[in-house]
């Protein structure tokens, strides 16, 4: 479990760049943090994972304050993704790069080479490729199966599809998805709020420094005073339907009013049609 407390944070403590943030979250739940452009989102994610320290309040993770805990117990518990996987990759080749979580954690033995080779086949990688060779897509995934193949409790991404095609966005996704699936709590900076809401259950929205909601995905961003706030665009099916529901008030209480995905809005629409 993840628990800000009236979390005050800076780089420079003249400038305060976090004002007070405090929320919990519980194992196994899959949260995106959400926002404008120097909202927070990364700060806070770098306080998860104990590379800053708040000025005031406290991060706690299982209990026990990150100003406590040593880098190397945060690393056992908190797999960190960042923004450019060119800031994470530092092998000469795939398998290295693979094995250099396990060596740094001193964790290198037999154990650690079967689960190495075991994502590799999973991944479809090639273990001999030199990771600077690969494009994009392919690098962002091996960053990502680098902090996979540790399996950590919790995984935090700072904007995972920034970059990426659509596919490659799929694939990478899928991959988390999986994770969330198997029991790992998952916190997501991400501006892609199709991405978001296919994806997270839960939503965080940060604005100046600190939280503006907290809820429940899709509440969140059917939430205009919350969009307008932070400068949120929903995703297009969200932004349809209250479209629809603030032109025609009769229909904020249909399906049709209340649809979320492609899905909901396609059986809406057949159901309206019907009901006529
Ligand atoms: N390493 C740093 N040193 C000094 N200031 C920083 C550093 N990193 C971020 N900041 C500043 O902290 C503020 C918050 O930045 P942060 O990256 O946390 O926001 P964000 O919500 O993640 O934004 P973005 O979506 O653009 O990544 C910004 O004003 C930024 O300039």
């Amino acid at each position: 479990m993840i628990q800000f407390k009236d979390v005050h944070a800076s780089y420079d403590e003249a400038l305060p760049i976090l004002k007070g943030v405090s929320f919990t979250v519980e194992r196994g739940e899959f949260v995106a943090f959400v926002g404008t452009n120097g909202a927070g989102k990364s700060t806070t994610m770098r306080l998860v994972n104990g590379l800053l320290k708040p000025d005031a309040g406290e991060v706690l993770i299982d209990g026990m304050s990150t100003t406590e805990l040593k880098t190397s117990q945060l690393a056992r518990t908190v797999g960190f993704l960042f923004q450019n996987p060119d800031r994470q990759i530092c092998c000469n080749t795939v398998r290295e790069e693979l094995l250099f979580g396990f060596k740094a954690l001193g964790l290198a033995g037999p154990e650690a080479d079967a689960r190495v080779d075991a994502l590799i086949s999973e991944f479809g990688f090639d273990p001999d490729e030199d990771p600077f060779l690969m494009n994009r897509g392919a690098r962002q995934l091996l960053a990502l199966a680098s902090i996979v193949v540790l399996a950590p409790p919790v995984v935090v991404l700072d904007e995972p599809t920034t970059g990426l095609d659509y596919r490659e966005c799929v694939k990478v996704m899928d991959i988390v998805r999986q994770l969330h699936e198997g029991g790992t709590t998952v916190i997501m900076v991400c501006h892609d709020m199709e991405v978001v809401a296919d994806y997270a259950s839960r939503c965080i929205v940060m604005s100046d420094g600190q939280v503006v909601d907290d809820g429940p995905t899709f509440e969140v961003l059917r939430n205009s005073d919350t969009l307008e706030r932070a400068s949120l665009v929903p995703p297009q099916i969200v932004a349809v339907s209250m479209e629809l529901a603030c032109a025609v008030p009769r229909l904020a209480s249909r399906p049709v009013g209340c649809a979320n995905t492609v899905e909901e809005m396609a059986a809406a629409i057949v159901d309206e049609r019907s009901a006529q």
